[in-house]
């Protein structure tokens, strides 16, 4: 593999294309907006900036980087990629049409993956004439940061496509493991029904925010309070995890706390809005 896409500029794709460009690879970018191409852009670089900072890369090196990040707007540019990505919106059927216009767009070869936190691979690779090499890729936030990528079969993933897939991984520097699709796979099926719960903890009035956090952190050693990393994910992102395996297990134990679905609605999405449970500036 040489050249990968991107679809998505936001949370993650920034970080996607960061850490596979910091591995070698030529990275496009795409977004809807040129305005979003550059904000994803400008945070990458703002990341390799602080890593030169720090002494982990040299200026030259971050030059060699950033030189190997392409944004654009226009989807037809990744038409040659060996690896599209895609870490757009967590909504079913604006995903399904992404896959269908890379589908008919990129090589046949081209192996198609999503990064989606919860959503079936399989339904995904329904909208395309090459369900053998459509996976999920699935990277943790934030993503230079953590090692984990969950390697997502559906019930179409051919082995060789897992294969490539898994080698791509560890060479970008990162930690696989394989999952057989299921509603918000191994991680999310634990950890999002937490930060949904420490959500109705504060709705009932148990214990204030930062009384929560503070709780999890001294008491559990987790590095950032349940509510704090709700704003790292994204409440957005939170609720539709949720949603999905309300949906899909049909069980109520999964059902999103009120106050995560008001502040979603209000626009407090945490960190990328500047406001969620706590506030950021
Ligand atoms: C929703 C999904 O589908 C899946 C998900 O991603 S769920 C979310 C999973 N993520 C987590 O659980 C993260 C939990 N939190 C943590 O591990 C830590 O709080 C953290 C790594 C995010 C930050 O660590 P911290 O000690 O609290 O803060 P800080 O000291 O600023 O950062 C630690 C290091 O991470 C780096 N870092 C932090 N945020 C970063 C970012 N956005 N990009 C790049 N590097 C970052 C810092 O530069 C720092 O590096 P050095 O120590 O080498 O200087
Ligand atoms: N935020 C997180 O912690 C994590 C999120 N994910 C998943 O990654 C995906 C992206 O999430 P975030 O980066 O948090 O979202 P985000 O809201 O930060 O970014 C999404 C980006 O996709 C763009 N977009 C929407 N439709 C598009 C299209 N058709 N073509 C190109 N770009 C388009 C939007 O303009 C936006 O810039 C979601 O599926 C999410 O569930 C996975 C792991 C962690």
């Amino acid at each position: 593999m040489k050249k990968i896409g991107i679809v998505g500029a936001g949370t993650m794709g920034s970080g996607i294309a960061q850490t596979i460009a910091q591995s070698g690879y030529e990275v496009i970018l795409r977004d809807i907006e040129q305005d979003f191409v550059d904000q994803g852009l400008a945070k990458i670089e703002k990341n390799l900036a602080r890593s030169v900072q720090k002494e982990r890369i040299s200026a030259a090196e971050k030059d060699a980087v950033s030189g190997r990040i392409t944004g654009t707007t226009e989807l037809s540019k990744l038409a040659d990629a060996d690896l599209i990505i895609e870490a757009i919106t967590e909504q079913m059927e604006i995903k399904k049409r992404v896959f269908q216009e890379l589908d008919e767009l990129c090589s046949p070869e081209t192996i198609l993956a999503s990064n989606t936190s919860a959503l079936s691979i399989t339904e995904i690779a329904t909208t395309t004439k090459r369900p053998d090499k459509v996976l999920g890729i699935h990277f943790f936030n934030p993503v230079p940061v953590m090692k984990l990528v969950e390697l997502i079969k559906s019930i179409t993933t051919a082995e060789e496509t897992f294969n490539k897939a898994k080698e791509f991984v560890e060479k970008i520097g990162k930690t696989p493991v394989e999952v057989n699709e299921a509603p918000g796979f191994v991680v999310n099926r634990i950890l999002i029904p937490m930060i949904n719960e420490a959500a109705f903890i504060l709705y009932e009035g148990i214990a204030k925010v930062d009384e929560i956090d503070t709780a999890m952190k001294l008491g559990a050693n987790h590095p950032l309070g349940p509510l704090a990393l709700g704003d790292l994910v994204g409440l957005d992102v939170c609720l539709a995890i949720m949603e999905t395996l309300y949906n899909e297990f049909g069980d109520s134990k999964y059902r999103p706390c009120p106050l995560l679905r008001k502040k979603v609605r209000a626009g407090h999405l945490g960190r990328k809005t500047g406001r969620g449970f706590f506030e950021y500036n």
